[in-house]
C-alpha cells in the first residue's frame, strides 16, 4: 500500500547486489566467462535466493556472480546505469545506491578509483536521462579486513565530491566496528555522512559500536536493537534512522519468521524507520513487494505506511531544501 501523493524512496539498495541475472549472463557471454547452467533460465536460480539461506555469509555468496562478470570498466558502467533505470521502473522518486568498489574491481583487478569514477559517471548520466534523483554511498567491505578497506576508502575519497556517505558491509560477526575506527574518522573528516550495517548478524552492542565508534547517524537493518530498550530510546531520541529490509532479513536468517519482523516495533517506539530492498535482484524483489510484505505480512496500516514513506524522506542524506523539493514533486 503505497501513498502516491508521497515520495517513494529506497535508501538501502546495493548497486552491486542488484545486477539482474540476464545482465550477468549477457556479460558472461561477451567475456567468455563460465557460469552454472546452459542458458539464462538455468542460471537464474543460482544467482537468486530460494526462500532462505542458512546465514548472512551464505546469502552474500549469491552476490558474487554479479561481480564475477565485471571484466572491464564498460561492464561496470553498464550495471551502474541499469541500476538507475531499474530504480525508475520500480517507481522510486529518490534512491541512494551503495556499492563496494573493491568488490566490483577484485575479479578483474580493475583500478579501484576508476571503478568509483565510472559508477558515479554512469549514475549521474542515467539519473538525468531517467529523471530520478540519486545519491551514492561508498561501501567498505569489512570482510576484506583493515588494509584493503583502507585502499577502498582511499579510492572513495579520491572522488568524494561524487559520494554522499560511507557504509560498512559484509561479515559483521567476524569483522567488528572496532577494526574500522580510523577509516570512519577519515571519512567524517572528509565530510561524508555515515551509515553502517549493524545488528544484522551480531547483537545490539554492534549497533552501539556503529554509533559510538564509527559515528553512524543511520543503521542498516538494526534488527538486534529491539533487544536493548536503552538503545531503542537512544535511536529515537537522537533521530538515528533504521534502514529496514524485511525480506533480506528473512533470507539471511537474521529472523526466522517474517511475521515476527520488528518493523512495527521500531515504528511504535518512535524510531525513524524506513523500508528498503537491500539487494533486490539477488532477493528477487522490488520496493513495491516490500510495501506489500509490510501490509500483508506485518499488518501495517495505511497510516503507518505513510509514516514509513515520510521517514524515508526524513532519513535521506539530502539537505532540507532537497527534501522539500522531493515532497513538492508529488504535490504537482
Ligand atoms: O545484507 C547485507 N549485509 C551485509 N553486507 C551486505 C549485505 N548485502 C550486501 N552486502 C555486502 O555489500 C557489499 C556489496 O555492496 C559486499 O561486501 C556484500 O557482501
Ligand atoms: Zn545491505
Amino acid at each position: 500500500m503505497i501513498d502516491h501523493s508521497l515520495p517513494l524512496v529506497d535508501l538501502h539498495r546495493h548497486l552491486d547486489g542488484n545486477i539482474h541475472p540476464a545482465t550477468v549472463w549477457d556479460l558472461a557471454q561477451q567475456h567468455n566467462i563460465k557460469l552454472p547452467g546452459a542458458n539464462v533460465d538455468e542460471f537464474t536460480p543460482h544467482a537468486q535466493i530460494q526462500d532462505q539461506t542458512s546465514d548472512l555469509l551464505a546469502f552474500l555468496k549469491k552476490l558474487d556472480y554479479g561481480v564475477s562478470v565485471l571484466a572491464n570498466l564498460d561492464a561496470v558502467y553498464r550495471v551502474a546505469y541499469e541500476n538507475v533505470k531499474d530504480a525508475k521502473e520500480q517507481g522510486l522518486d529518490y534512491t541512494e545506491l551503495r556499492f563496494s568498489p573493491y568488490y566490483m574491481a577484485e575479479t578483474f583487478k580493475l583500478n579501484i578509483a576508476e571503478v568509483v569514477n565510472v559508477v558515479a559517471d554512469a549514475v549521474s548520466t542515467a539519473s538525468k536521462e531517467f529523471n530520478i534523483k540519486t545519491n551514492l554511498i561508498g561501501i567498505l567491505s569489512r570482510t576484506y579486513g583493515s588494509e584493503i578497506c583502507q585502499q577502498e576508502l582511499s579510492a572513495i575519497l579520491t572522488h568524494k565530491d561524487k559520494i554522499t556517505a560511507l557504509d560498512l558491509a559484509g561479515d559483521e560477526l567476524n569483522y567488528p566496528a572496532e577494526m574500522f575506527v580510523n577509516h570512519f574518522k577519515q571519512a567524517r573528516d572528509a565530510g561524508l555522512q555515515i551509515t553502517v550495517h549493524a545488528g544484522e548478524a551480531a547483537g545490539p552492542e554492534s549497533v552501539w559500536n556503529a554509533i559510538k565508534l564509527l559515528g553512524a547517524t543511520r543503521i542498516g537493518h538494526g534488527v538486534a536493537a529491539t533487544q536493548d530498550m536503552k538503545l531503542m530510546d537512544y535511536l529515537r531520541d537522537n533521530k538515528i534512522a533504521i534502514e529496514s529490509c524485511p525480506t533480506s532479513n528473512y533470507q539471511t536468517a537474521t529472523i526466522q519468521d517474517l511475521t515476527k519482523h520488528p518493523l512495527k516495533t521500531f515504528l511504535n517506539h518512535g524510531v525513524i524507520v524506513c523500508l528498503n530492498t537491500d539487494d533486490p535482484a539477488v532477493s528477487n524483489i522490488t520496493i513495491k513487494h516490500e510495501y506489500k510484505v509490510a501490509t500483508d505480512v506485518l499488518g501495517l496500516t495505511a497510516n503507518e505506511l505513510r509514516q514509513i514513506q515520510l521517514n524515508g524522506v526524513e532519513a535521506a542524506f539530502l539537505s532540507e531544501q532537497e527534501k522539500r523539493a522531493l515532497m513538492e514533486i508529488k504535490k504537482g
